[in-house]
């Protein structure tokens, strides 16, 4: 280790923290995982034997120990809003798993109380921002070779889920995604949203509402549309097409190798999950942040684009129980959330 190294805690060690840690420990640069946490004591145990780090059996505890000087957190979304006040307590900058938190209230204390530092710990795990293909259809927009964008069509389809996903479930932590799409592809916020429930799959759990179509509209009036289906039984499929007045794009088409074969075949390969379609985003997202945590900053989306996420789902959740649009309320944005 590197006297220059930042010191990671990693929290939460299930899928997604076993792989950050996989890419902390191997592919990025300046970084050391020194401690590892998860409310599994032996978990954290063969991982830290793993890697070489020290497990610390309370997650406050882990936060604040004096060997860390930054925090990931990759534990249920139920668990981040504690986590991350610590995280402000301690003074330590944290890469939090979206979403940044299960309710509006707690997500605007935070961004409240950050503001109050007067400096920037929090990033916000919206990796999509970091995805070479995300990230040039940005650039056209915003470089205007789409002319004034007008909609936006999502699609985001999971092969399959745990039975916990309800459609509550679906809206805060699948639909958040394209929530955080929406507001950085036109640079604005979401005014209102709307859910249409149609036929369910035969294999969603009763009263789960899967696939869905949810609405956005900006506060411009473009409205973005997004089919959330997350038991397809077929493959990760993440699409958006932007329609502009000179033209449209479309991001997610998996045509990076198309193979011929003996046996008369030809195409490509499905992609099976968020970590393959994925991978080089967490990877990019993860250096970036470690370079900016050490220099005192983030360096991606941060606790406002978190609380606003949470904002618009909160409406996503009314929604669900009420015909028509619901609108977005959001708090004051503090100056020093900018
Ligand atoms: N950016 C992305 O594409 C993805 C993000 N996520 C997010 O990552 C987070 C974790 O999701 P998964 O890895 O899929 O969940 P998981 O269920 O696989 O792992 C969560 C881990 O946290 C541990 N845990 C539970 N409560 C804890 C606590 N209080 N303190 C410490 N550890 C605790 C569990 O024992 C488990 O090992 C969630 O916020 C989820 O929304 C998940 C999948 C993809
Ligand atoms: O964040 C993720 C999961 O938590 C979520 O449940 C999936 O629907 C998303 O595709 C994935 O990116």
């Amino acid at each position: 280790m590197k006297l220059t190294d930042l010191r990671v805690a990693v929290l939460g060690l299930g899928l997604m923290g076993s792989f950050h840690t996989e890419l902390l420990t191997s592919r990025i640069r300046g970084v050391q995982v020194t401690v590892v946490n998860d409310f599994v004591q032996a978990k954290a145990e063969e991982v830290a034997a793993r890697i070489g780090a020290r497990v610390v059996a309370d997650p406050i505890e882990a936060i604040k120990d004096p060997e860390v000087d930054a925090v990931l957190l990759a534990t249920p979304g139920n668990t981040h809003a504690e986590q991350v006040n610590a995280c402000l307590d301690a003074g330590k900058p944290v890469l939090c798993e979206k979403p940044l938190t299960t309710d509006v209230d707690s997500a605007y204390a935070i961004v409240a109380k950050e503001a109050a530092l007067g400096k920037q710990l929090i990033q916000v795990g919206f990796m999509r921002r970091f995805d070479a293909e995300y990230a040039a259809l940005r650039e056209l927009i915003v470089d205007g070779g789409l002319g004034n964008p007008l909609m936006v069509h999502c699609t985001h389809r999971n092969p399959a889920v745990p039975p916990h996903f309800n459609s509550e479930f679906m809206i805060r932590d699948s639909v958040v995604h394209e929530v955080d799409v929406a507001r950085f592809l036109l640079g604005e916020e979401i005014a209102s949203v709307q859910v249409i429930k149609g036929v369910a799959t035969s294999t969603a759990p009763e009263g789960t509402n899967d696939p869905m179509l949810v609405i956005f509209e900006m506060t411009s009036g473009r409205i973005v549309t997004d089919e959330i289906y997350v038991r397809t039984g077929v493959a990760y499929e993440v699409r958006t097409e932007v329609v502009g007045e000179s033209g449209s794009a479309l991001i997610g088409l998996d045509q990076n190798l198309q193979v011929k074969s003996t046996d008369g075949r030809w195409g490509g390969r499905i992609t099976p999950g968020f970590v393959e379609r994925f991978g080089q985003a967490y990877a990019v997202e993860l250096q970036r942040w470690v370079d900016a945590a050490g220099q005192g900053t983030i360096d991606g989306p941060g606790a406002w684009d978190g609380y606003a996420a949470v904002a618009v789902c909160e409406a996503g959740v009314q929604a669900l129980t009420v015909d028509g649009k619901v609108e977005v309320q959001l708090q004051t944005r503090p100056e020093a959330a900018r």
